[in-house]
């Protein structure tokens, strides 16, 4: 367990699921976690459901954390920054987890404190994160140790340049809606052709837990475990034509270029 003092400031979804990933793998305990957040009953909520500390104001828990992790909507970041940048010292470490923020904009409003520019997912509930960072001016590896210390028990954990972070907010920060959503069709089509919704579940479930193993374990490409699925004349190559004849390829390249597009525009918000 680390010693320092980790502080949320904003204690919405994607804070919940760090703290979660957090206290599950006993990185930290639960009286070294602060949280503070405008909406009052979301931040009771989360301290009586995690036992952790409430900060009051932004800048109380400043005072007590030792990481602080900016985990409020990009829009805001700019207020809070004003409000709590000028307590930050050069002793503390700021991680931000906001879309398109990028950290020469979050350094400016600080005196030259080490910044982490992360983009987790909401899977760090479960250790099963997809977690890029990139690091400010100020940061070095000292930082980066950190990061790895704090979250590689919530997920995998990888350090890609900064213009890089809009594209990973596009793929792997949302990609988890876009996987819920393929879930959810696929088990709606195999009700569809008969099945009941229990059985489609655990039946599509599978396949895509399936699915992701063997191209992570197998060292095949994702065509070589494609071809080995799709008998000759038989129903696979059918339900590929299907796939291909929708567009399915290009439906993902402008899913993940509109969200990356967003995260960029999401900065000048
Ligand atoms: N959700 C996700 O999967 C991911 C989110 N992120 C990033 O994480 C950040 C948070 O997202 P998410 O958890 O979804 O958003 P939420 O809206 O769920 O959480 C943000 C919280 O911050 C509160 N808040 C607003 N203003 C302030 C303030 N001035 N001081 C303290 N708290 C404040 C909000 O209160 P209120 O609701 O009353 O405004 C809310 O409770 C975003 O920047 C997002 O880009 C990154 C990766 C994945
Ligand atoms: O939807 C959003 O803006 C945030 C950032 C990545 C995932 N959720």
């Amino acid at each position: 367990m680390i010693e320092e003092k980790v502080g949320f400031i904003g204690a919405g979804s994607m804070a919940e699921a760090l703290i979660e990933g957090l206290l599950e793998q006993q990185i930290i305990a639960p009286d070294d976690l602060y949280i503070s957040d405008i909406n009052k009953s979301r931040l009771d909520e989360l301290t009586a459901k995690y036992e952790i500390n409430q900060a009051t104001t932004n800048n109380a828990l400043v005072s007590k954390a030792d990481y602080i992790i900016l985990a409020v909507k990009p829009q805001v970041i700019g207020q809070v920054l004003e409000e709590v940048g000028p307590k930050i010292t050069a002793q503390q470490t700021v991680f931000s987890i906001a879309a398109g923020v990028e950290t020469n904009q979050i350094e400016a409003n600080l005196d030259q404190v080490p910044v982490v520019r992360l983009m987790p997912n909401t899977a760090a509930l479960i250790g099963e994160a997809a977690i890029a960072y990139s690091l400010g001016s100020y940061a070095g590896k000292e930082t980066a140790a950190v990061v790895e210390e704090l979250f590689s028990a919530s997920g995998t954990v990888t350090k890609v340049k900064e213009n890089l972070m809009d594209a990973v907010t596009g793929l792997s920060g949302s990609g988890p809606a876009y996987i819920y959503l393929i879930i959810e069709a696929l088990s709606d089509a195999g009700v569809n052709m008969g099945l009941p919704r229990e059985k489609s579940t655990e039946l599509t479930l599978q396949t895509i837990i399936g699915a992701a193993k063997m191209v992570k374990e197998s060292d095949l490409h994702p065509g070589e475990l494609k071809d080995m699925v799709t008998s000759p004349g038989g129903t696979t190559i059918k339900g590929m034509q299907q796939l291909e004849e929708s567009g399915v390829r290009g439906i993902l390249y402008n899913t993940v270029e509109a969200a990356a597009n967003k995260s960029q525009e999401l900065k000048k918000e």
